[in-house]
């Protein structure tokens, strides 16, 4: 949120411009658009003169060029076959005008979405691997609206872009020419309209940038606020506390609602300012050119084609300010999706010269780590030797769960290093490291689709044997077989439908399945009662063999799994003052 207030103005009119990128794989799409508008176009610009020809032929008001004159007498010079020719003629050039529309619009509107797809994709795939300090400091629910609500924004102004822009500015220019072909007093008072016109709608678009943001930030507060509510609505029901719930997402809504209304007076306004400046130029077409008629400047069919083509003109102008607000919205969103796109992202690092699989050293040298302002870790020296299995114990906020994080690579540590097999985790590819390290936690998350499918995620390509097989050593198998499908049966979001001790055993037969030499164990077996921690210890001692293991615990059972215990204490700050914050140190109780 910050960030794109702090987007300079110059900035601000070069957001959707950034996107440009995205539009080069459809520049021969667009150009092809382009051709179908111009044909358009040129129907467009026919359109008038039947009538004018009717006018003047038929009705016999005057006689002046008309470059359709000559057809109108094609099959005939009767009156009434004149009529009924250019009534035919009204009709062909209506349906021929239509296809090239419809056709230019298919295309023109598809590379709109296309691109919007494109940018979606990219946003998300982006967001999904920043690290971790950038999702704790942004709201779920924010980064959601983001990738949902900005880019569908953003896909608007596009399809505006093509479907609207492009095709008004041709018809600007191509009608304004053809008045000055027609007459140089129509294509003055014609071409007289576009600043005017161009002026309010650019202070619409000032005034709809500034309304359209705040009420994308007051929407993605109020995102935020419905996933945080629907993440903790067990807590809801149980406390009751609704109305809490219904208070906040009030006060958000009324912030968006204020937001919503400025938006509609900018909206509002601008029709009738443009109305009063397009019958300003019809006003003066008919005043200049009535007279002209007397005074035979020119026939009658030709001020009805000049007025035809000033509404010609000015219609795609209303519509291009109409626009206004719908680019000043795209430019809100583009902003929020951009903070996304230009956050950075670990550099991409190469596996070579990286064993297939690591020895399972760990060592913390001198390593401190803080969350922003909040230590969670000092002065950290710690070996766990390949195949140990160590239990990291200690008070509540000593940081356990931070040493396993910085094993994982969730994040660097602040100072010192944290290495495996002499490598520090900040200098290693992820995706070498995800290999090597498996993680269960507190809670396994488990995503919804089947057992099976849960279990695989952690490898992918494993086979259906496989999964069978780490499936009954994770005693996943026990309660399965009792479901419905087996280990195709499908669960909840979040694991609905599975007891605690059940997910975890899941999460357990999942990092098996990984086979990764190095398993981290976030307190696996809190929360269960003494049969579900047995069940679960159990399908743990058979992750365990073979592998160097990292554990934090508070309960005695699973202590037994490790080969030695490490505790980490924490030493009382004597002051506020930021360098007096615990102190941790590991030291070695057992083993
Ligand atoms: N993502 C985070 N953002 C900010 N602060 C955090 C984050 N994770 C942990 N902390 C803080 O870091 C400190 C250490 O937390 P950590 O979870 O590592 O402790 P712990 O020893 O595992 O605690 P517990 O036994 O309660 O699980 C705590 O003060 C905690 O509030």
């Amino acid at each position: 949120m910050t960030r794109t207030r702090g987007i300079r103005r110059a900035d601000q009119r070069q957001v959707l411009w950034r996107f440009r990128g995205y539009g080069l794989p459809y520049l021969g799409t667009l150009f092809l658009g382009l051709g179908l508008r111009i044909c358009e176009m040129a129907a467009d610009l026919a359109a008038p003169w039947p009538i004018a020809a009717v006018v003047d032929r038929v009705l016999g008001m005057a006689s002046a060029h008309n470059p359709l004159a000559h057809l109108i007498g094609i099959f005939g010079a009767g009156k009434a076959t004149m009529l009924a020719t250019a009534a035919g003629a009204v009709i062909l050039i209506a349906a021929v005008s239509g296809v090239f529309d419809y056709v230019g619009d298919r295309v023109m509107n598809g590379v709109g979405e296309r691109m919007s797809v494109a940018i979606r994709t990219d946003a998300y795939g982006h967001l999904q691997r920043l690290p971790m300090s950038y999702h704790d400091r942004q709201a779920v629910g924010e980064s959601t609206s983001r990738i949902i609500t900005d880019c569908a924004r953003i896909k608007d102004s596009l399809v505006a872009l093509f479907a609207t822009l492009l095709p008004a500015m041709l018809s600007v220019v191509s009608f304004a020419i053809a008045l000055l072909w027609l007459d140089w007093r129509f294509g003055l008072i014609g071409i007289g309209c576009i600043p005017l016109v161009y002026v309010i709608g650019a202070h619409n678009r000032r005034l709809g940038h500034q309304t359209a943001r705040r009420e994308r930030e007051a929407e993605g507060r109020l995102a935020a606020q419905v996933t945080q509510t629907l993440h903790g609505i067990r807590t809801v029901h149980s406390f009751g506390r609704q109305d809490l719930h219904d208070h906040h997402f009030a006060v958000e809504s009324e912030g968006a609602l204020q937001a919503g209304l400025a938006t509609t007076r900018v909206q509002a306004l601008r029709v009738p300012l443009l109305e009063l400046a397009t019958a300003g130029g019809t006003a003066l077409l008919v005043w200049i050119g009535g007279s002209g008629v007397l005074n035979h400047w020119w026939s009658v069919g030709q001020l009805v084609v000049a007025i035809s083509y000033l509404n010609s003109m000015v219609s795609p102008i209303k519509s291009l300010s109409r626009l206004s607000v719908t680019f000043a919205q795209g430019q809100a969103s583009g902003e929020r999706v951009l903070a996304i796109l230009d956050e950075p992202r670990s550099p991409a690092r190469s596996e070579a010269g990286l064993p297939v699989r690591t020895a399972g050293r760990i060592d913390f040298r001198r390593v401190s780590m803080a969350y922003g302002p909040r230590q969670a870790l000092r002065d950290l020296d710690l070996t766990v030797l390949p195949g140990e299995r160590v239990a990291l114990t200690g008070p509540n906020g000593a940081g356990k769960s931070t040493s396993l994080a910085l094993i994982a690579g969730l994040y660097p540590p602040t100072l010192g290093s944290v290495a495996i097999d002499g490598r520090a985790t900040t200098e290693l590819p992820e995706s070498w490291l995800h290999r090597q390290v498996s993680v269960v936690l507190q809670d396994t998350y488990l995503f919804p689709g089947t057992l099976a499918e849960n279990i695989r995620y952690g490898r992918p390509d494993a086979d259906d044997a496989d999964v069978a097989t780490v499936a009954r050593a994770a005693l996943v198998t026990d309660f399965a077989q009792h479901l419905p499908d087996g280990l195709a049966t499908r669960i909840g979001d979040r694991g609905t439908g599975l007891s605690g001790g059940q997910r975890q055993r899941v999460g357990i037969a999942r990092a098996l399945l990984a086979d990764a030499p190095i398993v981290l164990l976030d307190e696996p077996t809190s929360g269960l009662d003494a049969d579900a921690e047995r069940l679960v210890i159990g399908a743990l001692r058979r992750l365990v063999v073979g592998r160097t293991v990292v554990m934090t615990t508070h309960r005695p059972a699973l202590l037994d799994v490790a080969t030695r215990t490490v505790r980490l204490t924490a030493t009382p700050p004597t002051s506020g003052r930021r360098d007096e914050l615990p102190r941790r140190t590991a030291v070695r109780i057992f083993g």
